[in-house]
């Protein structure tokens, strides 16, 4: 494949997954079709100055918690934020092993969505106090940085319908984390919080860039210079909620992630090919220039059509009464 200097220049530190590699041989895909499929990758890279390994290497120096994901049949996976001792607040391995996951949800070509959530009752208090005490010198936070946003872009960027189930509290890091998802939903009580102001911070993971996408300039600010608790309510009302867990149903975590998998299976219902095209064609529209991502969404319709669930449906005479 000869790829033009400017494609090549989109191309730098882009990881393809499985599917993508796939589709890439011999396939009509233009590239950014190609990626958006596989689950488009990262932004920084090792070309780019990005030494991955050492910072790997730091973080795992502090230890404690871990990332959990279970990939179920029905094509929905759950990761789980796994450190209730510290209210989930990301370890340095934590992070390792988050970028870990994210690379095994890159790999897995049947998935259709993805729900994440804290462990016991509560979603993730940021980054771990005790190691930010000891990493608290601009290279080093930066560094954690660069390591975060790659995994976190990469993680919203995957061809799965994503969802953030706050329970409890979202605080930092942890509201950084709910915006890496394609919706939040929000039990009764649940608080998120963008504290970086009190921490005398800013977000870092990419929170504030991709919060201006979600509730827009006027509202991130407000929520970043007043430090705000966002609540369920306020939270639907700025568009950073797409949805409020029933009160009878929430209270229980097993009860809350039921309800979470009835609330996106409304949208993961379907072959996954389909499910995981629809996913691709939303992000290139939402990071990539108008004519770029038009014809992305022409390479991906390109895999859809003449497809088993387009014949199947045009076989049926389907009516959508
Ligand atoms: C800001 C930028 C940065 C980033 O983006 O990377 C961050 O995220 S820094 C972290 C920002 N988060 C915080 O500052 C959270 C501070 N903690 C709290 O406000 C409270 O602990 C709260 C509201 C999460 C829970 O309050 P609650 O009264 O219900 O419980 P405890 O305070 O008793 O907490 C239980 C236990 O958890 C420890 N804990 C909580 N959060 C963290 C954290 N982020 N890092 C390390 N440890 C944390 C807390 O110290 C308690 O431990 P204990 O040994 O019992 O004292």
């Amino acid at each position: 494949m000869v790829l033009s200097a400017a494609r090549q220049h989109l191309l730098g530190g882009i990881r393809l997954g499985a599917w993508g590699q796939h589709l890439l041989r011999g396939s009509r895909l233009g590239a950014w079709g190609q990626h958006l499929l596989g689950g488009i990758g990262s932004v920084y890279t090792d070309a780019k100055g990005f030494q991955e390994k050492e910072i790997r290497e730091k973080l795992q120096a502090f230890p404690g918690g871990s990332i959990d994901l279970v990939k179920q049949e029905s094509g929905i996976a759950v990761l789980t934020v796994n450190n209730p001792a510290r209210m989930n607040a990301f370890s340095g391995s934590m992070m390792v092993e988050l970028e870990e996951r994210v690379s095994q949800l890159e790999e897995w070509t049947e998935g259709k969505g993805l729900i994440i959530q804290g462990a016991a009752g509560t979603f993730c208090s940021g980054s771990d106090l005790n190691a930010v005490r000891a990493i608290s010198n601009p290279q080093d936070g930066m560094k954690m940085c660069t390591f975060m946003q790659n995994a976190l872009t990469r993680l919203l960027r995957l061809p799965l319908l994503s969802v953030a189930l706050v329970e409890g509290n979202a605080l930092g890091g942890g509201a950084e984390l709910t915006t890496a998802c394609d919706f939040r939903l929000m039990a009764p009580g649940s608080v998120i919080q963008f504290v970086h102001k009190h921490m005398g911070l800013v977000p870092g993971w990419g929170g504030a860039a991709r919060l201006v996408r979600i509730v827009g300039g006027q509202n991130a600010l407000k929520m970043l210079g007043g430090a705000l608790k966002i609540d369920p309510e306020m939270g639907l009302q700025i568009g950073l909620a797409d949805g409020v867990l029933e009160g009878s149903l929430a209270g229980s975590g097993a009860n809350a992630l039921l309800e979470a998998e009835q609330w996106l299976g409304c949208y993961t219902t379907g072959p996954a090919p389909v499910i995981r095209a629809i996913k691709s064609v939303v992000v290139s529209g939402r990071e990539l220039p108008l004519e770029v991502a038009l014809r992305t969404e022409r390479d991906v319709f390109g895999t859809v059509w003449g497809g088993p669930a387009n014949l199947q449906a045009l076989a049926t005479k389907a009516k959508h009464k």
